[in-house]
């Protein structure tokens, strides 16, 4: 596989096939859920039973994690009867990483059984209604990044994983959406919960004001540098998707607003949320085997 920084697929199926037979002889899990971790969120796989953890570094192939608050863990365990895989850490465009190795694991993932993903990330609101410490159901995403030619699926395409022109108009399935939903108002999270559009941005800086203005035009309700090329890459190998988004800090829609974000005020309210977000997941996996897609 090549290094950081190829602009259109640098992994063959042969370097998935590897990783994914290295995986298979090292853990006697099968996951059918895989979890992707956003910043601050590793102890989402406090939940499970049965841990065994890999250092991404020891994995064949496998990106390592650059950034504060992504441990670079991948973590089989169970939870109830379902078999998972936590990924403690993503990888990102701005660490210089290709859109191909950003989303490896993810046909990893595929190419070991799993069927559904759940992806996390935290993100800054558009939204003017929305609070630091809500979690977003993401409803609809924008791929910035994309509209720029940015895009995990460029190149040759690889029909066993997925057609050419994969549909992203249900990108999300609604039926994980719906059962999020009932999960976190039995939980007493209905207070905090929202449901919007999420928009990927490159990063690594966070937005100007005229930036954020853009992304307010455009419908977004919430920004952050992740979790779409994973999602599209998914959606185009045939798994189901269920995205949570923490809210960690308004984004700057006025001039006049004082406060700065930072990477360690977005940490600070992964870890305030992260008993929560872990006792929505868990719940959400124990019934994820018996909702179909
Ligand atoms: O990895 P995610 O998308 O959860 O984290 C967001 C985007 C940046 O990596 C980081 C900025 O604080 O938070
Ligand atoms: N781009 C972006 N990413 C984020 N991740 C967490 N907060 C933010 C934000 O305000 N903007």
């Amino acid at each position: 596989m090549q290094t950081k920084g190829s602009p259109s697929c640098c992994c063959s199926f042969e370097d998935y096939n590897l990783t994914t037979e290295w995986l298979l002889n090292h853990t006697s899990q099968r996951p059918k859920v895989a979890v992707i971790c956003g910043s601050g969120l590793g102890l989402l796989a406090d939940g499970a039973a049965n841990k065994q953890t890999f250092r991404y570094q020891d994995i064949p192939n496998f990106p390592v994690s650059t950034v504060a608050g992504h441990e670079g863990c991948l973590v089989f365990g169970t939870i109830e009867d379902t078999s998972c895989v936590f990924m403690q850490g993503h990888f990102h465009l701005y660490e210089g990483y290709s859109l191909c190795q950003v989303t490896f694991p993810v046909r990893i993932f595929k190419l070991m059984g799993v069927e559904t993903v759940l992806v996390t990330n935290a993100s800054g609101a558009i939204c003017p209604d929305y609070k630091v410490g809500d979690i977003m159901i993401i409803k609809d995403h924008i791929n910035l990044p994309g509209f720029a030619g940015q895009h995990p699926l460029f190149g040759p395409n690889d029909e066993r994983f997925g057609t050419r022109f994969p549909c992203m108009s249900d990108a999300y399935s609604k039926d994980l959406r719906r059962l999020a939903g009932q999960v976190c108002s039995e939980l007493g999270c209905s207070g905090f919960l929202r449901e919007g559009v999420y928009c990927m941005v490159s990063g690594p800086n966070f937005e100007t004001i005229a930036e954020a203005r853009m992304l307010q035009v455009l419908g977004c309700d919430s920004v952050g540098m992740s979790t779409v090329p994973e999602v599209t890459v998914a959606k185009h190998c045939g798994l189901r998707v269920l995205g949570l988004s923490l809210i960690t800090n308004m984004v700057s829609l006025d001039y006049s607003r004082e406060e700065k974000v930072n990477h360690d005020e977005v940490l600070q309210i992964g870890k305030m949320r992260a008993e929560v977000l872990q006792r929505v997941v868990t719940e959400l996996i124990s019934r994820c085997s018996i909702n179909t897609h």
